[in-house]
């Protein structure tokens, strides 16, 4: 049954002092040793209602495969455009959020874990690019606005300016759930090693990345950055785009990829829509930082990761 919005919210509330009360200090998880996650590379359309239905047929589809944790692309709900964003924009904390209450009903439906992409997100006259957490009751677990946001210019190529629209998030998103301990990021996110770094100090066993890279960075650094936070860090990375949509302004590469932590390619695709599966065994992430140790080789001496926000 849908949870209702009260409970989300409270929530919600409680998991976020939860966190800026004992962000340093987590509890080891006993983890689930093997993870099943459905990768949903969704087509996006100007029309919110099918994109709503996209979305959940997709959410069904994975969970009826076995999949555990689901994840969709970065605005999922509306065209990746500065023009869309306030228009398809929800008060996720509110209590008309038609993708919200879709996607915590889906959850309890299914009993997944669910990353949510993200979708323009509504709080008083600023506009975030949010991806929520839903956990297997539907209840809103933690919620991360894209704390870097993409402006970018290469002439005769891509010029995107999110912030003449958006406003950066506050931080970085650590959320405990059944599927394991997730560091979340959008996009341009995994772009900044240090949030990943961060992410990994802190005991996350996944990085998750709803995103949207187009035609001119995703070729040259879409999969690269994927591997390189996962070899970097020793850790699961998942990245999760919308599929390429040729009549969209914005030409997203696809390539929705699940990487383990030795670098290698679990599970990817190309750019069309379609739902991608791996299997994490999170034993995996004791046996490669044993076989090779550089958190203990790092010289602390000479270099060390600060982090602010604890
Ligand atoms: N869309 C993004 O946030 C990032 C991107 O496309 C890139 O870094 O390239």
């Amino acid at each position: 049954a849908a949870v209702s919005r009260p409970r989300i919210v409270g929530r919600l509330v409680r998991s976020l002092v939860a966190r800026a009360a004992g962000a340093s200090t987590y509890a080891p998880l006993p983890p689930p040793q093997k993870v099943k996650v459905a990768v949903c590379q969704l087509n996006v359309t100007a029309d919110k209602t099918q994109n709503l239905q996209t979305a959940k047929k997709a959410i069904q589809d994975a969970a009826a495969q076995g999949a555990k944790l689901v994840v969709l692309p970065e605005m999922w709900n509306c065209p990746y455009s500065n023009d869309s964003f306030p228009t398809y924009a929800e008060d996720i904390e509110g209590a008309n959020s038609l993708s919200v209450d879709m996607l915590s009903a889906v959850a309890a439906e299914t009993g997944v874990t669910l990353i949510a992409g993200s979708i323009p997100e509504r709080c008083g006259d600023r506009l975030y690019n949010t991806c929520c957490v839903f956990n297997s009751r539907g209840e809103l677990l933690a919620k991360h606005r894209k704390v870097h946001l993409f402006d970018i210019h290469i002439p005769g190529k891509i010029t995107f300016k999110e912030s003449l629209t958006l406003s950066s998030g506050p931080g970085p998103t650590v959320v405990d759930t059944e599927a394991g301990r997730l560091g979340i990021g959008i996009c341009y996110d995994i772009r900044f090693p240090e949030l990943a770094q961060l992410y990994a100090a802190r005991g996350c066993q996944v990085l998750i990345f709803p995103g949207a890279f187009n035609m001119t960075t995703g070729p040259v650094h879409w999969e690269l950055l994927a591997r390189a936070r996962a070899v970097d860090n020793q850790i699961f990375v998942i990245t999760c785009s919308p599929a390429r949509n040729p009549s969209s302004s914005y030409q997203a590469w696809g390539h929705s990829t699940v990487v383990g932590p030795f670098a290698e390619i679990l599970a990817t695709t190309d750019h069309g829509p379609t739902t991608i599966y791996a299997d994490m065994d999170y034993s995996q992430l004791e046996e490669r930082r044993s076989n090779m140790p550089l958190v203990l080789q790092k010289r602390h001496d000479l270099y060390a990761l600060l982090d602010k926000t604890v």
